[in-house]
């Protein structure tokens, strides 16, 4: 299982391959998958916001988990497995946590609940039922796409829960990240990946970036500058990623995402579950020349 010293570096959200059947491709995954194992990444997260979580079920998650698993076995590299399990209702939240623990995962990511907009003291209890459950928390925080904003004093009650061991923050509020990072509290891993180096140089942990699935090695060789202190370097390369980084978000994620790795030939076909769909006709033009450059 993670723990807090473990959520440093590179965690990458991985997709979930569909037939244009829209029914789970699990060859592709493999595929995919076996190419992101060769880079010095840190961990995994299945059935996060790139998985495609609200359209993935339950059963699909185990049978990803299983061929995860498989995967690592036969490329013979080990990675720590984070399974988001968060919803919008605690009970149901509790019981993926319970089964993401069964099926092995070391740890799981929870979203602040979506939707309903509880209060600070319903969402603080919320995670401290998550935590209850034994297996380590992250928590996932994104106002955009949540439409609830934690408090600073509703973040560190969460951090402070035993059984939490870090935060995913896709708000890219540096003054909050700075706040927390001065008073000595729990990891942040940057969930914004506009935003990762001035994260990083705030005191982010590393991150768990969807783009991190495209020139993988680049963003592992960012963070080493980081930690390094060779900023200069980090700037550069960051600069160079940017229109790559800008493109994959011009449209909800992971619509480009699935198109570069079925460019890229990891995926058989770049399908998406409704209501995702395809990506407009101009940004698949600006990716084509993006990857040819
Ligand atoms: O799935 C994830 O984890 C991520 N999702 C974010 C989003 O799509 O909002 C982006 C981030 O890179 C990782």
């Amino acid at each position: 299982m993670l723990n807090e010293r473990d959520l440093t570096g590179t965690f990458v959200p991985i997709i979930t391959p569909f037939l244009p059947t829209e029914d789970l491709d699990l060859e592709s995954y493999q595929r995919y998958l076996a190419n992101l194992l060769q880079y010095n990444i840190q961990g995994l997260v299945i059935n996060g916001t790139t998985g495609e979580a609200p359209t993935v079920t339950w059963e699909e998650v185990i049978m990803l988990v299983a061929a995860t698993k498989q995967t690592m076995t036969s490329c013979n590299r080990e990675l720590p497995i984070i399974v988001g399990t968060g919803t919008n209702s605690t009970r149901s939240t509790i019981q993926r946590t319970v089964l993401a623990a069964e099926l092995g995962a070391d740890a799981v990511l929870v979203v602040t609940p979506y939707y309903s907009r509880p209060s600070q003291d319903g969402v603080l209890e919320h995670f401290r039922r998550a935590a209850d459950v034994g297996i380590p928390v992250i928590v996932y925080e994104v106002p955009a796409r949540t439409g609830l904003q934690l408090t600073p004093e509703t973040v560190r009650s969460i951090l402070d829960l035993q059984g939490v061991i870090g935060l995913k923050d896709s708000t890219s509020n540096t003054q909050l990240l700075t706040r927390l990072v001065q008073s000595d509290t729990k990891p942040i891993l940057c969930g914004n990946d506009q935003s990762y180096l001035d994260m990083l140089a705030h005191g982010a942990s590393g991150g768990i970036l969807a783009s991190a699935n495209v020139r993988t090695e680049l963003f592992v060789q960012l963070f080493q500058h980081v930690t390094q202190g060779e900023m200069t370097e980090a700037q550069h390369l960051f600069n160079s990623l940017s229109p790559l980084i800008h493109a994959l978000f011009q449209e909800s994620n992971p619509a480009p995402l699935k198109w570069v790795l079925a460019e890229q030939g990891l995926l058989d076909s770049a399908s998406l579950r409704l209501p995702m769909s395809p990506i407009s006709a101009e940004l698949t033009e600006q990716l084509h020349s993006l990857l040819r450059s």
